[in-house]
Formats: C-alpha cells, sequence, structure tokens
C-alpha cells in the first residue's frame, strides 16, 4: 500500500512559505495559508485533509497555476506554478473535480478524446483510438463508447471522467473528493481503480477527500490543514498515531468509526 523505503524521493511538488490572505482594501483580512510548507514526492499518492474551509481546494488550485498567492513559491517539477498555463498544464497534470461534468450532449468516447481533439495535433482517428485504450483501461467496455452520458450509472460517469482527465498522459493526477456521491461499493471499486491505475502508470496523485475509507486506503501520505498549515504530514498510520485535536476528531469520531478495520489493518 505505502511507498516502499528505497523509493526515490524525488520532490513533484515543492510549496515553501505559503501565504493566502483573502479580503483587504477595506474588507478585513482572512487569513487562509500562513507560512505553510509542502512537499509531494512523485509517485505518491497523497491526500489533503482538513476541516471545512482550512484552504485545501485553494491549495490545489494554486498548485495548478488557476490562483495565485499572496506570498510563497510553488514549484511544480522544478517550475513556478504561475509559469505554467492552461495548455501545459492539461498535458502535466489530470485533474478530476467534483464537479467534473461530461458533455452530455457528447458520447462517452467523445468525452474522453476532447482534450486531446482540441488540441488539434493528432489526427482524428489516432485521438477515437487513444480515446478507447483509456476507456478500458478505466474498467469501461468498448460497448460503453457510444452511450450518452445520461445513461451511464454514477460510478461509470466517474470512470468517464478520469479516462478524459488521463487522454494526454499526465504524470500527475488532482482529485477533488473522487468518490463524492458514489455508493460505498462504488465508492470501494473505484478507489482500487485509482490505485491500480496509480501502479501501473506510476502517477504522482493528489487528492482533497472527507472519505476516510478512501483516505486510508490508498494514500501513501497524508497532509492534515489546519492552523492554517500543514499540521502533520505523514503515512496513514504516523498520522492517525498524532494527537492533534482534529486528527482525533476527525479519525476516530463517529465518521471514522465504520473505517476501524482498516485502521486495525494498519496498526496491526
Ligand atoms: N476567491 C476568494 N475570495 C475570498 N475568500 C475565498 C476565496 N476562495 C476561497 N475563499 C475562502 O477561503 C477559505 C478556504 O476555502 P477552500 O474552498 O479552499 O476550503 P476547503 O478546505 O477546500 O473547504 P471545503 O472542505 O469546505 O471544500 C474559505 O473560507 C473560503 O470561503
Amino acid at each position: 500500500m505505502n511507498a516502499s523505503p528505497s523509493t526515490p524521493q524525488l520532490p513533484a511538488i515543492e510549496v515553501r512559505g505559503l501565504w493566502t490572505v483573502f479580503g483587504g482594501g477595506g474588507a478585513p483580512e482572512f487569513v487562509v495559508h500562513k507560512d505553510l510548507d509542502l512537499i509531494i514526492f512523485q509517485g505518491e499518492i497523497l491526500s489533503l485533509v482538513g476541516g471545512s474551509g482550512t484552504g485545501k481546494t485553494t491549495l490545489l488550485r494554486q498548485i495548478l497555476g488557476l490562483e495565485q498567492p499572496t506570498r510563497g513559491d510553488i514549484l511544480v517539477m522544478g517550475r513556478p506554478a504561475q509559469q505554467i498555463d492552461a495548455r501545459m498544464a492539461a498535458s502535466r497534470v489530470g485533474m478530476l473535480f467534483q464537479q467534473g461534468a461530461l458533455f452530455s450532449a457528447f458520447s462517452v468516447i467523445d468525452n474522453i478524446a476532447f482534450p486531446l481533439l482540441e488540441l488539434g495535433r493528432l489526427p482524428e482517428r489516432v485521438v477515437r483510438d487513444a480515446a478507447m485504450v483509456k476507456l478500458q483501461m478505466v474498467g469501461l467496455k468498448p460497448g460503453d463508447a457510444h452511450k450518452m452520458p445520461a445513461d451511464l450509472s454514477g460510478g461509470m460517469i466517474k470512470r468517464v471522467a478520469l479516462a478524459r482527465s488521463l487522454i494526454m498522459d499526465p504524470p500527475m493526477l488532482f482529485l477533488d473528493e473522487p468518490t463524492a456521491g458514489l455508493d460505498p461499493e462504488s465508492a470501494d471499486d473505484f478507489c482500487k481503480l485509482l490505485s491500480d491505475l496509480h501502479k501501473q502508470l506510476g502517477l504522482t496523485v493528489v487528492m482533497v477527500t472527507h472519505d476516510i475509507d478512501t483516505l486510508l486506503e490508498i494514500s501513501t501520505r497524508i497532509a492534515v490543514l489546519a492552523d492554517q498549515k500543514v499540521a502533520v504530514v505523514g503515512t496513514p498510520q504516523e498520522v492517525i498515531a498524532t494527537p492533534h485535536p482534529f486528527i482525533q476528531r476527525y479519525f476516530l469520531g463517529n465518521r471514522g468509526q465504520r473505517a476501524l478495520p482498516i485502521l486495525d489493518q494498519l496498526t496491526h
């Protein structure tokens, strides 16, 4: 489950001295991140957790270059995040957002092919073949290719969105609440798929999730945002053993009870 100790620890993303302050100009200032540091290594599945409003989504958007921090540095594969334009970001980072809706008027295969077709660098036939490979990679069948989004289950929609985010073969995948809205069984299946793809493709995965089962099962490390910074970062075992009040409430409170068997496996 976790990266072996011999895995070389090369940074994929470095966040140093990050400050995010909203408001100002008359409105009261609101500090979301205060001198936050975080290193995400190549090939890991790092999950960001924290209470509502602790700045998880904002941090993800800053790493993607979609928002500018107030102060601090963010390097993505050694380059400042601000220098990565949208097109380059798409080829470097696959993104699966919670509202990663499909185009309802496009078939499954057209949805998957869309980012690569839009780029206009490859003939349509080649793009469609690539989309078929991705379709099967996420566990869908060739017969699903011409279905329309309205005919798909929630789990299938997530798989199509995932295939679309992988169409450019990005080395990194960002997921915001990937299992939101799925029933427990579909969430487990999706989790297993993510874990398999991570191994198979050697992806660096950064994920925001409130789903404790997902967190514990597939994260190589968990970073806990609290007190305006990364309060704790470590393997799931290390994090749950930390006596931080948020961690104790989060993992060992009611919501964590369902995950107790997984906690048990991790600690014994
Ligand atoms: N552009 C903005 N202007 C002002 N405030 C903002 C802006 N973007 C985010 N915020 C505020 O910053 C805080 C952090 O937001 P963010 O969405 O990153 O939190 P989060 O940890 O992802 O929360 P949740 O778990 O509820 O999704 C929130 O209080 C939010 O209202």
